[in-house]
């Protein structure tokens, strides 16, 4: 693809609800896509961020992934996206592809809005794909949610403003609950090609460098699509993050109780929950978690903790009625105490 670097860099923005596989997406093509040079673009919702560190370790060079975390790249839309695009054209000739992963509340339209009006980034970039990441499991939860005051629902967005879907997490979900929603992403968006993946290993040739975005669909979807984007306000306000870091080693039991006991009774509003943690007896172990309503699991990092490096625990909850003390605490009493070996 270096033959085309003097015109505009592809983008493929990835969106999807909290935990539907974006990050397993962007590390999947990180990893298959060898002959691409790619930059990633990660905008992560919730007061810590994890997903840069799970990204990282599979990018040759650190300088590939930038980081946007001050808030909602669809809200500060018009700030960070621009401004690091913006400060990317000077590099953008250094790479084939940027791929865009946005927050799993991330409405696409104002994003797709200011690519295609702002002429910095009409003049330098296109946008080559919408792909959008739908849980088989858990999307028809989040479709049917009504928001009070009538802003977007943000899961309903995603999969109408994409040409691409994957119905991610098929091992999760009888073949008839499958068919029902393929029904239900067909009425929502017949534009869109439906890809099932499980682990979101998605035929790449079949996603990127097609230049399959098409406008023609999304104003098909919204005639009034840029008036709208001119007064577009995205509300937050119904789901927060709660961010925990701190020190010490865990018990794996009692911590194993606590996250269980959390998702029973919570499991419905705590859309995600992530962490990196510290147990006691495994040594330079470092491990993740990773939650999507009480679908948990947790397996050591690609990476132990480095020499000299700080072992903390950190965590984001992301959900609806999230009680920051009360999760403080809760996980607190599950540092290991040397006297209660
Ligand atoms: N069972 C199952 N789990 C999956 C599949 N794909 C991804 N996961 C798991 O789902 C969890 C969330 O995946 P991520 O890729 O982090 O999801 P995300 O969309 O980036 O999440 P946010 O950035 O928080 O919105 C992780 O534990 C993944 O391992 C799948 O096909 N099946």
């Amino acid at each position: 693809m270096t033959e085309s670097a003097d015109k505009l860099t592809p983008i493929t923005v990835i969106t999807g609800f909290l935990g539907a596989g974006k990050t397993t997406f962007v590390n999947y093509i990180l990893k298959e896509q060898r002959d691409w040079k790619i930059c990633v673009l990660e905008n992560e919702f919730g007061e810590v961020s994890i997903d840069d560190g799970l990204v990282a370790e599979s990018l040759d060079a650190p300088e590939d992934l930038i980081t946007m975390d001050n808030g909602c790249v669809c809200c500060s839309v018009r700030g960070d996206l621009v401004r690091t695009l913006g400060q990317l054209v000077q590099r953008r000739k250094e790479f084939d592809a940027i791929l865009l992963e946005t927050t799993g509340l991330a409405d696409p339209a104002p994003i797709v809005y200011t690519i295609q009006t702002n002429s910095k980034m009409s003049e330098n970039y296109f946008i080559d794909s919408i792909v959008a990441l739908a849980d088989a499991k858990h999307l028809p939860l989040h479709l049917d949610e009504k928001k009070p005051d009538g802003s977007a629902n943000e899961a309903l967005q995603q999969v109408a403003f994409a040409d691409k879907i994957l119905l991610n997490k098929i091992d999760l979900v009888t073949p008839e609950q499958k068919t029902a929603l393929k029904d239900r992403l067909a009425l929502i968006n017949k534009f869109a090609t439906v890809i099932e993946t499980e682990r979101s290993r998605a035929p790449l040739d079949k996603i990127l460098g097609l230049n399959s975005f098409n406008m023609e669909s999304i104003l098909n979807y919204e005639p009034d699509f840029f008036e709208i984007q001119e007064e577009a306000k995205h509300n937050l306000d119904l789901v927060s993050s709660v961010g925990i870091t701190f020190q010490g080693q865990l018990h794996a039991q009692w911590f194993n109780m606590f996250m269980m006991d959390l998702l029973r009774e919570r499991a419905a509003d705590i859309y995600r929950s992530k962490g990196l943690l510290t147990f006691h007896g495994q040594g330079n172990t470092k491990f993740v978690f990773q939650g999507v309503h009480e679908q948990i699991n947790f397996g050591p990092a690609k990476e132990p903790w480095k020499d000299g490096e700080e072992r903390i625990n950190k965590f984001v909850f992301i959900g609806k009625n999230l009680n920051r003390e009360e999760l403080t605490k809760g996980l607190m009493e599950c540092l290991y105490k040397e006297e209660e070996k």
